[in-house]
């Protein structure tokens, strides 16, 4: 397919997760006000803007960590946005955290192995009735997905290894394998490439373009690695201080100028690219 071809498919994609009109304050301090945007499906989106502008907000409001004042989260058609993060889970919404949240004493493996609970049966009934064939080909079918993610991520050579023992790259790495065994058709990443070098970052850059292209998962990420974010992204939406700024493709919005005057404070943003590519 060629790029346009590929490009318009993705611009006519209907959008899997909308945020709309959304607010949210922590006592007097709005961190959130009237934001509204769409995540289309098979997209990779940015969520960008200087410290402090309200993108871990707009993350764990999504999937669910914070209640919202006002506005609605639509995924795939439906408001969740009374739901628990348990549920939206279940629905497909996987995420990973700005510091690493692994269980470092366990092996590689079995972080990868956690991040099925989400499907797991959790009622007695279930659990009584839920044994014999159908048990067993489930626990095939994730030993199945488990592999082909540990393949894809290339970490075989650490499955067994203590997680807190590994470089802070593949740590990060092993987050994003526990985030795919839950088989999300959306996943969050906040701020994928914090702290790691240059060859780690297009590493991660890589296997987030492969995880959208080869596995067909929509992605939203947070991040301040401006090289990267203009590089993979589809679409960036632009925040400061709590509202929707500028939204678009990454050439659209680095030319904006309600883009470039929020950055300078913090400096240029074409500079903080520039010296991204560079290094
Ligand atoms: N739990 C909280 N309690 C009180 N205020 C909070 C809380 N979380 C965030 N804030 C405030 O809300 C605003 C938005 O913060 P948020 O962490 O969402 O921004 P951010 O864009 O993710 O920043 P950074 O890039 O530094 O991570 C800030 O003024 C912050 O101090």
């Amino acid at each position: 397919m060629s790029d346009g071809l590929k490009r318009s498919s993705r611009e006519t994609a209907s959008p899997i997760l909308k945020v709309d009109a959304l607010s949210l304050s922590f006592g007097g301090l709005r961190a959130l006000s009237g934001v509204s945007f769409e995540v289309r499906e098979g997209s990779i989106t940015a969520l960008i803007g200087p410290n402090g502008a309200g993108k871990t907000s707009m993350f764990n409001a999504i999937s669910g960590f914070y209640r919202p004042n006002t506005g609605r989260i639509i995924f795939d058609g439906e408001d969740i946005s009374r739901e628990r993060p348990p549920s939206r889970a279940k629905r497909g919404l996987a995420r990973t955290f700005q510091n690493i949240a692994l269980f470092r004493g366990m092996t590689v493996l079995d972080n990868i192995k956690l991040g099925r609970h989400a499907h797991l049966k959790t009622n007695v009934l279930d659990a009584l009735f839920y044994r014999g064939r159908a048990h067993r080909e489930e626990m095939e079918l994730r030993a199945e997905v488990e592999e082909r993610i540990i393949d894809f991520l290339e970490i075989q050579h650490i499955r067994h290894a203590s997680v807190g023992a590994l470089p802070y790259g593949l740590q990060k790495r092993v987050e994003l394998a526990r985030a795919l065994a839950m088989r999300p058709r959306i996943l969050m990443l906040d701020e994928p490439v914090a702290g790691m070098n240059r060859e780690e970052t297009e590493d991660m850059a890589r296997f987030i373009l492969d995880v959208k292209e080869e596995w067909g998962i929509t992605i939203l990420m947070v991040e301040h690695d401006m090289g990267m974010v203009m590089d993979i992204s589809d679409h960036v939406v632009v925040l400061n201080f709590g509202q929707v700024i500028a939204q678009g493709r990454p050439a659209e919005v680095q030319n904006d100028p309600a883009v470039i005057s929020a950055y300078l404070g913090s400096g240029d943003l074409a500079e903080r690219i520039r010296k991204t590519e560079a290094a």
